[in-house]
């Protein structure tokens, strides 16, 4: 019950500044999402859960659903990546085009679009049916098999998602990419557009807590030594230019999305995702990210 009452307090201390900030506007679908809802959820290594305000209500997942493509892409080709790919924070923002232009068409990490859109070519790589296999991965991870793309918010980005098309055409340009670029685009707009709720959120990346492997299974996602990879990725790229913020204040791995959602890994302890539609000027959600320092502060909780 620790747990429970200091999510109920930090509702109660975040409720007045809801809404502040504005929703991600550039995918019309996101657009109409009413920007005062707030969630919250826990899920720890010993399985138990709690939950505040909206967590139950699923929301569109967008940029974290790079964690769980990077996961895949681990699995299935990871010395591959590396070549393609860096590990750099990139201290732009997370659609930008320019840097991709100077350094060539190998985008600074896998946590932005253009690093994100290579993954998603290398998963295409080596399995046949992709969207399927995203889809799979997401429920399997959440264990909740009624988890589904949205398709509006899906067409709404596929109408709308010039930057990202300009993206892989440049990536196209350097060479770094392999596969057809409307079956790349088609297969990260839906990935972007995947439904969960804060709580299937919470479940799906204790594995990332629990060096690679989900709590009371047998058989890892990952290794331990891609496990401390991505949450190392989570904690320097994972909110794009607002990653050192994110570490001053916060000072866990966070993976972020426009969606206003944001995913944060307490090591060996569990994983928090918290949500709210509002942005601040980097994409990153403004109450959700009071709410992971709030909790911080209040639980002593961090890895430093
Ligand atoms: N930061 C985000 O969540 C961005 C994801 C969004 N689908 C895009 O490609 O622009």
């Amino acid at each position: 019950m620790y747990y429970q009452k200091i999510l109920e307090e930090i509702i109660e201390e975040i409720r007045p500044t809801l809404g502040e900030g504005a929703v991600a506007d550039y995918i019309p679908a996101l657009a109409e999402v009413d920007p005062c809802q707030f969630g919250i959820a826990i899920s720890t290594m010993d399985g138990e859960d709690f939950a505040a305000g909206d967590a139950f209500k699923p929301f569109s997942i967008q940029s974290i659903s790079k964690v769980f493509n990077l996961a895949l892409a681990m699995r299935l080709c990871d010395d591959d990546l590396w070549s393609r790919v860096g590990v750099e924070p990139s201290g732009n923002a997370f659609n930008s085009l320019s840097q991709l232009e100077y350094e060539h068409g190998i985008p600074r990490n896998p946590f932005i679009n253009a690093g994100a859109l290579v993954i998603t070519d290398s998963i295409i790589s080596r399995s046949s049916e992709p969207v399927d296999v995203i889809l799979e991965f997401a429920r399997s991870c959440a264990g909740n098999p009624d988890i589904t793309y949205d398709e509006e918010v899906f067409r709404s980005e596929l109408a709308h998602g010039h930057r990202n098309r300009a993206l892989i055409n440049y990536l196209c340009s350097f060479d770094n990419i392999a596969n057809d670029t409307e079956q790349i685009l088609t297969t990260y707009f839906y990935q972007c557009s995947l439904a969960m709720t804060c709580m299937d959120l919470a479940r799906s990346f204790r594995f990332l807590a629990n060096a690679g492997r989900m709590p009371g299974s047998v058989s890892p996602i990952l290794s331990s030594h891609q496990t401390r990879r991505i949450n190392s990725l989570m904690m320097t790229c994972g909110t794009y230019d607002e990653a050192g913020e994110f570490a001053f204040h916060v000072g866990l791995p966070c993976k972020s999305g426009v969606g206003g959602g944001i995913v944060a890994i307490v090591p060996k302890q569990m994983s928090i995702c918290v949500w709210s539609p509002a942005l601040g000027p980097k994409g990153n959600s403004l109450a959700g990210m009071q709410a992971l320092e709030l909790f911080c502060q209040k639980t002593g909780l961090a890895i430093f």
